[in-house]
């Protein structure tokens, strides 16, 4: 059986009832909170909360590595990664689920990798998303009929602040969505040779739209949408946790320099 980990995004702070939890010191420093480890649908998983419990890490300053790193050490192979980002296409709308499948980095000052030398690897992001959770999720969604999109490419900024209008109108020429989290973690668990996957809710129509997108807004359709993404979460867990018969486990394989 291969062990599941789930980081939870901007609203998603507690998954897990009737759990242990597990305080991991990494060579990167702390994760962002103590590793709650329960059953969800019969499944095992391990939860972080990305933002710590009570939301107080900003997206530039989350140690990405050592979340992904704890995450491993404890046999995490599956990484399921719950998302908040704004829609940069009208027919995205607010309350949809995107499972995107690329994505654009224009992050700025990030620890990006494991490999800091002297092993160097260069490893493939071509694709960068677990191909088979990506399809079981959006499988998943349609059954249940809830909207959501089986593709899209996610432009993930530095953030903390929003992007401008010109900005935004830019990221829409290239991208679906747009958040501020996915970069580095993507990388660092890919490195890791984990299988990756993104839910994403969309909050909001950033700022291409009329009215700007504020942080109020993206709570708030968080909260609406925390029930949906759950369920969706939940009954797509004892599909994933088979056997991987993707090819996210060979990332390593032809990287080193
Ligand atoms: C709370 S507004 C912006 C914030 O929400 C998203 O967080 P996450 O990806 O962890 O759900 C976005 O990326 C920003 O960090
Ligand atoms: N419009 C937006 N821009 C960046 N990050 C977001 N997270 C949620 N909505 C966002």
């Amino acid at each position: 059986m291969t062990f599941i980990g789930i980081i939870g995004g901007s609203g998603l702070y507690n998954l897990l009832s009737n759990q242990k939890s597990v305080e991991i010191e990494t060579p990167f420093g702390k994760p962002s909170g103590k590793i709650e480890i329960g059953k969800i649908n019969g499944v095992e998983v391990a939860f972080i909360p990305r933002h710590g419990k009570n939301h107080t890490i900003p997206p530039h300053r989350v140690n990405y590595r050592a979340n992904i790193w704890a995450l491993n050490s404890i046999g995490v192979k599956r990484v399921i990664a719950i998302n908040a980002v704004g829609s940069l296409k009208e027919e995205m709308k607010p309350g949809d689920i995107v499972i995107p499948d690329q994505f654009i980095d224009y992050t700025r000052r990030r620890e990006l990798t494991f490999y800091d030398g002297p092993e160097v690897y260069h490893i493939s992001m071509a694709d960068p998303f677990c191909p088979h959770m990506t399809k079981i999720f959006t499988e998943q969604a349609r059954k249940e009929g809830i909207a959501c999109h089986g593709s899209g490419t996610y432009a993930v900024v530095e953030g903390p602040r929003f992007s401008t209008r010109s900005e935004s109108k830019m990221f829409r020429q290239f991208s679906d969505i747009i958040g501020m989290t996915l970069v580095p973690e993507i990388n660092l668990a890919d490195e890791m040779s984990m299988c990756y996957s993104v839910i994403a809710s969309v909050t909001d129509y950033d700022v291409w739209a009329d009215k700007p997108v504020d942080a109020f807004e993206v709570m708030e359709t968080m909260k609406h949408n925390e029930v949906k993404v759950t369920k969706l979460l939940t009954d797509s867990l004892p599909k994933i946790n088979g056997e991987r018969i993707c090819n996210c486990s060979r990332r390593l394989e032809n990287a080193k320099a």
